[in-house]
């Protein structure tokens, strides 16, 4: 088990703080490694001051710490434990050896299709994982994903993240361009609290892998509209299955989205994320079989 953190009480002067590897809204993480093991990890660092108390934030930063400890999935960014000292909070995280993917999309503009369909693949695996202990993470983004050294994607940031159901206010903030219709209309918020939230955002985060651009980018009031209309286009350069995917996770009635079992076995997954061995292989090992 790769648990080489054990101490269940850590202090800051366990780690080496190396470089600052980023900045969110809250906080900044920092390269560290922790003296004895040298286990190499990342170090975020929030602010008690920036952390209103009685705010959202401060709550939002308990429930990621609740949610994110108790979960083990390859990808799912790990949180090996948390401290505090009189003016700060630390959470001890599993370095992404390859960073932020919002970086190597932009970078990219785009992914092909092979690729995308690799990081759905893992999207879809992480999300029936969280879904199954009744965790709807309600806001994936490529902001909030991360990747690791063998290119393997890792959901970060469950800062929005509850456990269904939950009486929780979302103050939006930050990009419409990933909001469920259910999540942007006034009115009942029980939909805000149904996984099939994050089956809306998986469409559009396909779509942004594939064409580079979300779906409903738009100016906000315009994006708001076209959510809820689910009025999008999708560039006819995409392959038949690839369109297919996208118009089954982007619909409007979330009962009537696809579920993540018929995700990973949707054509456009199968075609491009053999299991096990590769094809090749296949013919090698068969003997006119
Ligand atoms: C950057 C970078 N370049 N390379 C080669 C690896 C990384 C890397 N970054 C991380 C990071 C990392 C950094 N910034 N952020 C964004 C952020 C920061 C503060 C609050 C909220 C969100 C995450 C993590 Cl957590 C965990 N692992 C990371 N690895």
């Amino acid at each position: 088990v790769d648990a080489p953190l054990i101490p269940k009480q850590f202090h800051l002067g366990m780690f080496e703080i190396g470089r600052p590897l980023g900045k969110g809204k809250f906080g900044r993480v920092y390269l560290a490694r922790e003296r004895t093991s040298s286990f190499i990890c990342a170090l975020k660092v929030l602010y008690k001051s920036e952390l209103q108390h009685g705010t959202g934030v401060e709550k939002q930063v308990r429930r990621e710490i609740e949610i994110q400890s108790n979960l083990r999935h390859p990808n799912i960014l790990k949180l090996y434990g948390h401290f505090h000292d009189s003016k700060r909070i630390f959470l001890i995280l599993e370095f992404a050896g390859k960073g932020e993917l919002y970086k190597h999309l932009q970078k990219e503009s785009r992914f092909p299709e092979w690729k995308a369909a690799q990081y759905i693949a893992q999207m879809a695996s992480a999300l029936k994982y969280l879904h199954r202990k009744h965790v709807i993470h309600r806001d994936i983004k490529p902001e909030n994903i991360l990747m690791g050294i063998h290119g393997e994607i890792k959901i970060s940031d469950f800062g929005w993240s509850v456990h269904a159901p939950n009486n929780r206010r979302k103050t939006l903030c930050g990009t419409l361009d990933y909001l469920p219709p259910e999540m942007i209309k006034s009115g009942s918020k029980d939909n805000w609290y149904n996984e099939k939230v994050d089956l809306w955002s998986l469409g559009v985060l396909t779509y942004e892998f594939l064409v580079g651009e979300a779906p409903f980018e738009d100016t906000p009031i315009m994006t708001h509209k076209r959510i809820a209309r689910a009025d999008m286009t999708i560039p006819e350069w995409l392959s038949k299955e690839a369109r297919d995917l996208i118009k089954k996770l982007l619909v409007l009635d979330p009962e009537k989205r696809l579920p993540l079992e018929e995700v990973q076995n949707h054509p456009w997954i199968i075609k491009h994320c053999v299991k096990g061995e590769r094809v090749s292989n296949r013919e090698k090992f068969s003997f006119g079989k």
